[in-house]
């Protein structure tokens, strides 16, 4: 298939017609965390060595601080009681020398966990795109393609952020609470059990402010989804909202959605921000019953020196502060996962798959057949009835009939963009079901109305038909699609990059390019959409003749609203709600007097069908 975008349609309680209405019914619950968590693990898998290097890095930088912490407090009690100053000057510098160990192992700690972030956001992003290039048709008609990509950047970064930062958190968190623990213990374990007695209270606390949070970092990140959504909406569309005047229309509906991220991420960092000073207070709290216990020991005449409790309240501190960051990186933890829920979500939908034997023979003579053909978008409303045709190689095709008639949703059955409900459709007799869909689209060439045209050169926009053409080959397919003139009066030829989907050029050129992809795709099927509504005569009869030298011995599909072009066709079918009810030559047609005769005869009277 050769030019394959199409133009998606929003129905009537079709959420995108509503880009307000949409945000109702999201879940602001994650609905499967313990999988989410499973999947990123398994992306995290084939990173173990790294990760095995930052566990160790960490539990060095971690022993570092317990044994500095300790070497604090043997400063008290042997040099500055005593008033040894050599002694703690060579401490000193001994402290200088572990300390620098301690710089370098965090940041190498870093380093390794920025690499394993990024290599696996990639590797995400990648298995992600690769997913969204094997999703039905139907997937990019009910979803919108700002909120596809805010998944694909957004929501994978946030993935990258959160592993990126919090992973070492929660290694040497998790290092530093154990280490700070025993080291507690060993010092004097009635100070640890005091100073673990505000442990449940921190925790529960965090639980709480988390539970109070969690839905507003999920609606968050689905607000900015369709924010995005919005925004790539509209601005593709822009020129349609000055032509309308909407402008006041588009910022007061942009500053509705744009109020809802805003009031969503006020809310979940406003509420998460209450974890620090909370946490603040309950460690002031554990800090004075520490002092306040150390105290009553020393006077009731225990072993306890002010240095081993000036050692305790350092050790506590480095026990409390990555207790609370722990906790607190749940908070980020709980974005990322609602982050990459999102990004399963889209991996998780249905794919298009092959049937398991499904033939890779990708060359066809061309012959067509429906046989009987149902089919429907919803279940509610069928499209198309009963469609049976045989088109031989090498034959003309056309299809006529009123708008919404169902003429696109028959030529898209046959490069398989959906799936019949019943019926079949053969190519040289072969059921298309039985036939690998890239083979299909790849022997049936499309030109479509609403031409793709990437920022790339001419050249490359071309050469999309058939990626291993010459620029010979190119060439000569512009020649046939009547192009050639054109592209050669543009500043630089066939170099000329395009830009806004080939905004610098006109309708009926960007047509012409499409043609002359068509031609280099050397398919043995034609679908030609439309392809000469909208230009003037000249351009019309310059595409024409690109029509008529593209067509020679290939079967061709071509719906044409102006039906003087398709007065030569093998077959005219007359189309109406999804049924053919006319079918013949234009002479049989015409002679018969029904349908097609009175769409012809209304269209020469001036009228548009
Ligand atoms: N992706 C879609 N999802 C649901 N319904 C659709 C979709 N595309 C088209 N339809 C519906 O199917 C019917 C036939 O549409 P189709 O685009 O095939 O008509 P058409 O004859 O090509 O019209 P036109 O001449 O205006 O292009 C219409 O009622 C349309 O609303």
């Amino acid at each position: 298939m050769v030019d394959g975008r199409v133009a998606s349609v929003v129905r009537p309680g079709d959420p995108r017609g509503n880009p307000l209405g949409r945000f109702n019914k999201r879940p602001d619950k994650l609905k499967n965390a313990r999988g989410t968590i499973q999947r990123l693990l398994a992306y995290l898998g084939g990173k173990k060595k790294l990760l095995i290097l930052t566990f160790l890095l960490c539990f060095i930088t971690t022993i570092i601080s317990i044994i500095g912490t300790w070497l604090n407090g043997y400063a008290v009690d042997h040099f500055i009681e005593k008033g040894d100053m050599p002694g703690l000057l060579q401490l000193c510098i001994m402290l200088a020398a572990i300390y620098c160990v301690s710089v370098a192992s965090t940041y190498w700690q870093n380093r390794c966990m920025v690499d394993i972030a990024q290599r696996t956001a990639a590797k995400i992003r990648r298995d992600l795109y690769r997913d969204i290039q094997i999703l039905p048709l139907q997937y990019f008609d009910t979803h919108s393609s700002g909120d596809l990509m805010s998944r694909l950047t957004n929501d994978v970064d946030n993935i990258n952020m959160t592993l990126g930062q919090s992973i070492t958190q929660l290694f040497s968190g998790a290092v530093s609470i154990v280490g700070m623990l025993a080291a507690m213990l060993l010092l004097s374990p009635v100070l640890t059990l005091v100073g673990l007695t505000t442990v449940p209270l921190t925790f529960l606390l965090s639980k709480l402010i988390m539970n109070k949070t969690q839905p507003f970092f999920i609606k968050q990140q689905q607000e900015l989804g369709n924010l995005n959504g919005y925004i790539e909406e509209r601005i593709s569309g822009q020129k349609l909202i000055i032509l309308c005047g909407r402008e006041e229309q588009a910022k007061a509906e942009f500053a509705k959605i744009n109020k809802k991220l805003t009031r969503s991420a006020i809310f979940a960092q406003a509420l998460s921000g209450i974890m620090g000073p909370v946490n603040n207070a309950v460690n002031n709290l554990t800090y004075f019953m520490l002092t306040v216990s150390g105290a009553y020991l020393i006077f009731s005449g225990s072993n306890i020196t002010v240095g081993v409790i000036f050692t305790f309240i350092l050790y506590m501190r480095n026990f409390t502060r990555p207790l609370n960051e722990t906790l607190n990186i749940f908070n980020t933890i709980q974005s990322a996962l609602a982050g990459a829920e999102r990004v399963f979500e889209v991996m998780d939908e249905p794919k298009e798959k092959d049937a398991e034997q499904a033939k890779e023979v990708c060359r066809f003579k061309g012959e067509i057949t429906l046989q009987q053909v149902n089919f429907s978008y919803t279940k509610e409303q069928g499209i198309l009835k009963n469609v049976s045709l045989k088109a031989h190689k090498g034959q003309t095709i056309a299809i006529v009939g009123p708008t919404g008639s169902g003429k696109t949703t028959l030529i898209h059955l046959l490069t398989r963009f959906y799936d019949i409900d019943s019926g079949e459709i053969l190519i040289d007799g072969e059921n298309i079901d039985t036939i690998k869909r890239s083979c299909l689209r790849r022997a049936i060439a499309m030109v479509l109305q609403d031409t793709y045209l990437f920022s790339e050169s001419v050249r490359e926009n071309i050469r999309y038909g058939r990626l291993t053409a010459t620029d010979e080959e190119v060439e000569q397919a512009a020649r046939l699609a009547n192009a050639h003139r054109f592209i050669k009066q543009l500043p630089e030829g066939y170099d000329t990059v395009l830009t806004d989907n080939g905004g610098n050029l006109s309708q009926g050129q960007r047509q012409l390019l499409a043609l002359a992809r068509a031609v280099l795709a050397q398919a043995s099927v034609l679908i030609l959409d439309e392809a000469t509504s909208s230009v003037d005569t000249r351009t019309e009869a310059a595409i024409q003749k690109a029509m008529l030298s593209l067509m020679q011995g290939k079967t061709a599909f071509v719906i044409a609203h102006r039906l003087s072009t398709i007065r030569n066709a093998d077959e005219i079918l007359a189309v109406k709600d999804g049924q053919i009810i006319e079918r013949g030559t234009h002479q049989e047609l015409m002679a018969q007097g029904n349908f097609y005769a009175g769409l012809y005869n209304s269209q020469f009277k001036g009228l548009q069908i």
